[in-house]
């Protein structure tokens, strides 16, 4: 189990050891992100870590970065990397599972860049939830969590970091052919639906493993 006094190379290696299997689940405040990986830890096994979930508990863990995690959170920014990492690189550890659904990271450059330096984990795929802001804000504004950051002022706040950091961090992994974009404007069972194809694609019945049809394999 890992420890506060942990030095990160020793969580690194440690974490490395499991080999994980990461999907990052990235998308806009409110586009359902967390709805979906719910969904997806029933059907699929893996375990969902919610950076904005790891660093609300840290928060209110009283911990020594309690009050500038709420600051950056009541003004929609983004947390510095190390903080965030060590939560998701201890979440993983103390998890007895190897595939991890990591949602709303990496929300910038800085947070990309710090995860593949420190852990050298490369995502299997980036699930990506593309939603209309009207609806996203009216999403959130129905969500009634009590979370702080759900007010208009902070959401509109948000909806710009994702838009000038959030979204550049998608487009690097297009440009790696790792994304997998999903319209999220649908309702929750139809999102679901598309989700479940990426993760168990569909094999074409009237063909074996090695892709002939199977009349041609039995003559
Ligand atoms: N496809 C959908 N259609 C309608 N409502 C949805 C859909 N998906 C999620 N919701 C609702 O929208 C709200 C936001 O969803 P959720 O918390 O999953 O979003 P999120 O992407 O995790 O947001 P955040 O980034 O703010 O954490 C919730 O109240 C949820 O029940
Ligand atoms: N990588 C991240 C993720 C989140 N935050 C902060 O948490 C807030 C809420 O995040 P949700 O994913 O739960 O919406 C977000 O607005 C950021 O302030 C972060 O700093 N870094
Ligand atoms: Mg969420």
């Amino acid at each position: 189990m890992g420890t506060a006094n942990d030095s990160s190379k020793d969580i690194s290696d440690r974490l490395a050891e499991k080999h994980p299997k990461v999907v990052f689940v990235l998308g806009g405040p409110g586009s359902g992100k967390g709805t979906q990986c719910e969904k997806i830890v029933q059907h699929f096994g893996y375990t969902h870590l919610s950076a904005g979930d790891l660093l609300r508990a840290e928060k209110n863990s009283g911990s020594e970065n309690g009050i500038m995690i709420q600051n950056m959170m009541n003004e929609g920014k983004i947390v510095p990397s190390e903080v965030t990492i060590k939560l998701l690189q201890k979440a993983m550890l103390d998890s007895g599972n190897e595939k991890f659904l990591i949602d709303g990271f990496p929300r910038n450059e800085e947070n990309r860049a710090a995860f593949e330096a420190l852990t050298k984990i490369e995502p299997e795929f980036v699930l990506y939830f593309n939603c209309p802001e009207k609806e996203m804000e009216r999403r959130i504004l129905n969500r009634n969590q009590g979370r702080e950051d759900d007010n208009i002022e902070t959401i509109r706040k948000r909806f710009k970091v994702f838009l000038e950091s959030s979204l550049p961090v998608i487009e690097y992994y297009k440009g790696k052919g790792k994304v997998r974009e999903i319209d999220a404007a649908k309702p929750v069972e139809e999102v679901f639906e598309e989700v479940k194809d990426i993760f168990n694609p569909k094999v074409p019945k009237d063909e074996n493993v090695e892709g002939r049809c199977m009349c041609c394999a039995i003559l």
